[in-house]
């Protein structure tokens, strides 16, 4: 059995295994709450005190209703009044307020116990191939105040942390956010939500609250120190690091993941030593902080260890990647915003059998096949990872090596599900990474896909039509394959070189690589072998070479 979405905080030497049920378990201390307001998956709830304004009904499946019950409050009839707490129906037969909360308080017990048992049994989950504990999280955004460049809103924000919460399979219980014209250094968020958010976490036995953007150790800590013992806190960072780690299916994507978890968990090692701290009692001082030396320095070496074992990975890569061009197909790469279409896009074009899934992030590594146009021609199509906003920094490093990909290729081509409300937001979004993978200098074709799934699919096809670089498809059902092929064609024959040479008879197979990969105007049959007029890419050209010197013009 798995628990995958510890292992940000459980680094390999700091692995604390089979510990994690425990030391996650369901907050046993649910306590009555005081007045406040939560939005739970968009709408807003009020809750009252159970000790002063009467009886805040939670009900499991997240539906949250509130009872009235006055000091003075008559009993129903046949002086019995029903209880509902947290989706379980019981009877009080005393109409004395103290008697019924002492009942409710028992219940209370009792539910927690349940929770420790088959409660947490069923909560279980398969995720990825895993199973995977579905902790309990609460959501935390931040807007900032007087922001208007058009990115993503708070709310499409957390809409697509829940998502990814999802996708680490975590139950996402409810969401908040605060709009701050400067984030609070201590704590991120100022002191009032911070209080809002512990009598969530109190309500709902949250296990973990999740922030939108990346935390400063120090705010992680003192976010964890205020909220509580068992509560977790973690970032968007850490979500997605968890994700990749869920998700990365071969050695090289679960070493760049290994690394990219170490490097953000180096500088809140420091996390470890309050826990240290706590487990000595507070009177061993300085024993935390020289355990977290030795932790770090661990920590470091593994880090130049992955960093070895990733170079050898990336040689071999590199080998087989210069194979590949001694082939001079050209080689196009998908890139976009995650759940696009890219490996819909390829499937469909090679009849790959690369997972596809309306999931986050089905795709980590590259996979790269050979496409065969209807007139003959070829061009090698590599999908890769996807993009999402707010990409960790430390992740698009440790993938700077599977992105050599895209880096390497003769086109790009940006899939963009048009059909999605924020795709303006995520073609930003994948603009600014593509950006710091230094991809200015190849050419690009933006694919709007998805047009079947859009409302209006006669507007989008005829905007896409507005603009030479954008081509309309459905990777789903096949539409616009055509132009897409034809359009790949016409870019790549704009970074062809014009050449024509004389090739011998006795080099059959160069000719039928310039049919293969270049674009051939003319071929004429002379004495001494075959006078080809074509377009070829530029590695190609040159080796033609010594065949152009000998050419008739
Ligand atoms: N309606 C519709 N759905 C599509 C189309 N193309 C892809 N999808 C669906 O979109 C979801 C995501 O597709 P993927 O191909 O996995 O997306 P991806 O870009 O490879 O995603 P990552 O690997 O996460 O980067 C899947 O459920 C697909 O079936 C399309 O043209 N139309
Ligand atoms: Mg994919």
């Amino acid at each position: 059995m798995s628990l995958c979405f510890c292992s940000i905080l459980k680094p390999l030497i700091l692995n604390r295994g089979q510990d994690f049920v425990s030391r996650w378990a369901p907050n046993p201390n649910i306590k009555p709450v005081q007045f406040f307001n939560l939005q739970i998956h968009g709408k807003d709830f009020s809750f009252k005190s159970v000790h002063t304004d009467g009886v805040g009904v939670i009900y499991s499946d997240d539906t949250v209703s509130e009872r009235s019950s006055p000091p003075d409050a008559e009993p129903e009839a046949g002086g019995q009044a029903h209880e509902v707490v947290n989706g379980v129906t019981g009877t009080a037969t005393e109409d004395s307020r103290e008697a019924t909360s002492e009942i409710r308080l028992k219940k209370s017990q009792g539910r927690v116990g349940n929770l420790e048992e088959s409660d947490k049994e069923g909560r279980f989950k398969l995720r990825n191939g895993r199973e995977v504990f579905e902790e309990k999280a609460y959501l935390v955004g931040v807007a900032r105040k007087g922001d208007t460049d058009g990115s993503f809103g708070i709310e499409e924000s957390l809409s697509e942390l829940e998502q990814l919460a999802d996708t680490a399979g975590l139950l996402v219980v409810g969401s908040t956010y605060q709009k701050l014209a400067t984030r609070n250094p201590r704590t991120y968020i100022g002191s009032g939500k911070v209080a809002e958010i512990k009598s969530a976490i109190h309500a709902f036995g949250v296990e973990t609250v999740i922030f939108d953007d990346e935390l400063s150790p120090g705010q992680l800590r003192n976010l964890e120190k205020t909220f509580g013992g068992d509560v977790r806190v973690c970032d968007r960072t850490a979500l997605i690091l968890d994700i990749f780690n869920q998700r990365a299916a071969t050695r090289e994507a679960a070493l760049q993941v290994s690394l990219a978890q170490m490097e953000y968990q180096l500088p809140r090692l420091t996390r470890m030593w309050t826990h240290l701290e706590r487990q000595a009692g507070g009177q061993v001082k300085g024993m935390g902080e020289k355990q977290i030396e030795v932790d770090k320095r661990i920590l470091r070496d593994q880090i130049a260890a992955l960093k070895k074992e990733i170079e050898s990975v990336r040689k071999h890569r590199k080998q087989y990647r210069n194979r590949r061009v001694s082939v001079p197909v050209p080689v196009v790469s998908l890139v976009g915003y995650t759940k696009a279409g890219k490996s819909t896009l390829l499937n469909r074009l090679t009849g790959a059998d690369v997972l596809a899934e309306d999931k986050l992030f089905a795709t980590l590594d590259p996979t790269t096949r050979r496409v065969q146009m209807k007139n003959g021609k070829e061009f090698l199509l590599t999908d890769t990872v996807g993009f999402i906003q707010k990409l960790p920094t430390t992740l698009v490093a440790a993938f700077r090596a599977t992105l050599e990909e895209i880096s390497e290729s003769s086109l790009l081509v940006h899939v963009v599900d048009i059909s999605h409300p924020l795709a303006k937001q995520q073609i930003e979004a994948v603009d600014k990474v593509l950006a710091e993978l230094d991809t200015s200098s190849i050419p690009k074709l933006i694919v709007w896909n998805k047009v079947d799934n859009a409302s209006d699919p006669e507007k989008i096809k005829s905007e896409a039509k507005k603009n030479a670089d954008v081509i309309c498809i459905s990777a789903l059902t096949g539409e616009g394959l055509d132009d897409f092929c034809n359009a790949v064609q016409e870019k790549l024959k704009d970074m062809m070189v014009w050449v024509e040479a004389l090739i011998p008879f006795d080099k059959g197979e160069l000719l039928s690589t310039i049919h293969h990969v270049g674009m051939v105007e003319k071929t004429e049959y002379v004495e001494n072998g075959a006078l080809v007029r074509a377009h070829v890419p530029l590695r190609f050209a040159r080796i033609l070479t010594p065949m152009r010197q000998i050419c008739v013009s």
